[in-house]
């Protein structure tokens, strides 16, 4: 397995410097960056805004499991503390997998409560399918269509037109 999309988000401490220490971490595994964009806490409002990017990267020596293990080691990095009391509250660096596909190009499909590929809340998260738009207009959700469709639905009109591009925290020169 070779391609993933990940997540990247941060609403505690130094947010920026948050996604910029996960770039860096993955190398020259990063194929694409996104835009980061402020965007409002979702699932548990009572917290910080957060910034939030999507990568694609690419690895031959990467299986899906590769991938998670690579996410929780950032995570680590920075620090990250879970709060059992809290599933979706702050964190310095949130790093997840939302899609991965075999080399051949074939996406890989998880049940597995340790690794659910695709993400099992990626379809409802305005803040992962904007910044994916920006890396592949055309990118498809395994099981979900097309990203673009998804991102206008009227569900998610409110979310999207909530996030705020942050064209000055560019992340694309760390690759
Ligand atoms: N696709 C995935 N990407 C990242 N973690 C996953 C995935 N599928 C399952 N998990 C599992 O989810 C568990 C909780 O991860 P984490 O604490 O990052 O969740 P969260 O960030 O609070 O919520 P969310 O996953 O909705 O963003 C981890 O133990 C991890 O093994
Ligand atoms: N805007 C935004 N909200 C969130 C985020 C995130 O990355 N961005 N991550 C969460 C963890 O599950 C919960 N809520």
């Amino acid at each position: 397995m070779t391609r993933a999309i990940l997540s990247l988000g941060s609403n505690l401490g130094d947010r920026y410097a948050h996604l910029k220490d996960a770039v860096a971490g993955l190398g020259d595994s990063v194929l694409l960056t996104s835009g980061v964009y402020e965007t409002p806490p979702w699932g548990d409002a009572d917290q910080p805004a957060y910034l939030n990017a999507v990568l694609l990267v690419a690895d031959p020596a990467a299986d899906p499991a590769g991938w998670l293990e690579r996410a929780r080691a950032l995570e680590r990095a920075a620090d990250r503390v879970r709060d059992p009391q809290r599933r979706f509250g702050p964190r310095t660096l949130d790093v997840d997998v939302i899609a991965a596909w075999q080399q051949d190009g074939t996406p890989v499909l998880s049940d597995d409560v340790e690794l659910t590929l695709p993400h099992p809340r990626a379809h409802l998260r305005a803040f992962v399918l904007k910044p994916w738009l920006d890396l592949q207009p055309y990118a498809r959700l395994p099981g979900h269509g097309w990203v673009t469709d998804l991102l206008n639905s009227p569900e998610l009109t409110a979310d999207a037109n909530a996030l705020t591009p942050r064209p000055d925290l560019p992340l694309e020169s760390l690759e």
